[in-house]
C-alpha cells in the first residue's frame, strides 16, 4: 500500500455544505455488498490490540520553529473567509471547516497531499501563502470553558503527527477501557495516533483512537496535523502477512477517497465507518 500525507491547520469554530451526492453514496453502497457477498464470512469479534502511549522527553522541536509555525497557520487561518472557502475539498471533507452547528469555535484549512508539490502549490495558490499545511485555530472564550473544541473522532488517516497546543492542553484520547485520558501539553514534542486506515490495513492489529478537544482554558488553541493517508484510488487492504486462517480478513478493500466519502456522507467521525467496511457485517449504508 502507498500513502498519501495531507495536512490539516485547524482553529475550533465543518462545512454543512459539504454534501455528497446520493449516486455516489449507492456506488458505495453497491460495492460494499459486492465485497461482502464475495467474502461470505461470519463476524469474529476480534478486539483491537491497544499500542500505549508513549512520549519522548527530548525536544524535537525547538520553540522558535514551533512559534513561526504557528504564526504562518494563524495567519492563514485569520484570513478572510472568502479566502478560506478557496480552499476546497480533494478528497470528502479535506478542504475548509468553517465554524459549524456541531464544532461552533473550530475551524480548519487542509492541505491533500503534502508529498505533492503540485498539492502544496495548488493550496498555496488558494490562499495566496507561500508554504503551508493543515492548521487548526480554536477560539476559546472564556464562555466556551467547559465546552468541547471539537467533536470526539478518530482520524480518517492511516498515521497521524500532530503538533498540538503547548499552552492550554485540552486533547483527550480514549483508553481501552473508553475513558478519556488528558494529553498533557509537552513543548517541543510531537503527538503521533493511528487512524481508521491503520485498523483496516493492519487487519484490525492497530487501534484507531478516539479523541476529542475539549476547552479548558479561554485561550486561543493552535494545533497542526499532518495526516498520512491511503492513495485516492488504489484500495487500501490488508497485506497477505496479516491475513491467515487465524486472521481472517476483517474489512472489504476500499479507496481512501472512498472511505472519506462514507464517513462524510454517513456522518461517521469515530471510527463507526469502519464496521460497514467489514466483511461480515449486516450494517447498511445510507443512501
Ligand atoms: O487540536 C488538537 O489537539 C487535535 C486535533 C485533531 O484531533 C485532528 O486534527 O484530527
Ligand atoms: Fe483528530
Amino acid at each position: 500500500m502507498e500513502f498519501r500525507y495531507a495536512s490539516r491547520v485547524r482553529a475550533v469554530r465543518n462545512d454543512p455544505k459539504k454534501n455528497v451526492s446520493s449516486k455516489e453514496v449507492l456506488r458505495l453502497k453497491k460495492l460494499l455488498a459486492y465485497w461482502k457477498k464475495k467474502a461470505g464470512r461470519k463476524d469474529d469479534d476480534e478486539d483491537l490490540e491497544e499500542i500505549q502511549e508513549e512520549r519522548s522527553i527530548t525536544e524535537i522541536l525547538p520553540a522558535p520553529l514551533v512559534g513561526e509555525m504557528k504564526g504562518v497557520a494563524l495567519s492563514l487561518l485569520n484570513l478572510l473567509a472568502e479566502i478560506k472557502r478557496r480552499n476546497i475539498d480533494v478528497i470528502p471533507g479535506s478542504g475548509y471547516m468553517a465554524p459549524s452547528k456541531i464544532n461552533p469555535h473550530y475551524e480548519a484549512l487542509g492541505l491533500y497531499d503534502i508529498s505533492s508539490s503540485d498539492a502544496v502549490e495548488a493550496f498555496c495558490t488558494q490562499l495566496d501563502a507561500s508554504s503551508q499545511q493543515r492548521i487548526n485555530k480554536y477560539n476559546f472564550t472564556p464562555e466556551t470553558v467547559g465546552s468541547t473544541g471539537v467533536q470526539i473522532h478518530t482520524d480518517s488517516s492511516f498515521l497521524t503527527i500532530l503538533q498540538d497546543d503547548e499552552n492550554g492542553g485540552g486533547l483527550e484520547v480514549m483508553n481501552k477501557s473508553g475513558e478519556f485520558v488528558a494529553v498533557e501539553p509537552m513543548p517541543g514534542s510531537l503527538v503521533v495516533n493511528f487512524g481508521d486506515i491503520a485498523t483496516i490495513w493492519s487487519n484490525g492489529r492497530f487501534r484507531n483512537v478516539k479523541h476529542w478537544v475539549q476547552c479548558k482554558e479561554a485561550t486561543l488553541r493552535l494545533s497542526i496535523a499532518s495526516f498520512l493517508g491511503g492513495l485516492k484510488e488504489t484500495p487500501v487492504e490488508a497485506p497477505p502477512e496479516l491475513v491467515d486462517s487465524e486472521h481472517p480478513r476483517l474489512y472489504v478493500p476500499f479507496t481512501y477517497r472512498d472511505f472519506r466519502m462514507l464517513r462524510v456522507s454517513n456522518k461517521l467521525h469515530a471510527g463507526e465507518a469502519l464496521d460497514l467496511l467489514r466483511v461480515n457485517s449486516s450494517k447498511t449504508v445510507e443512501a
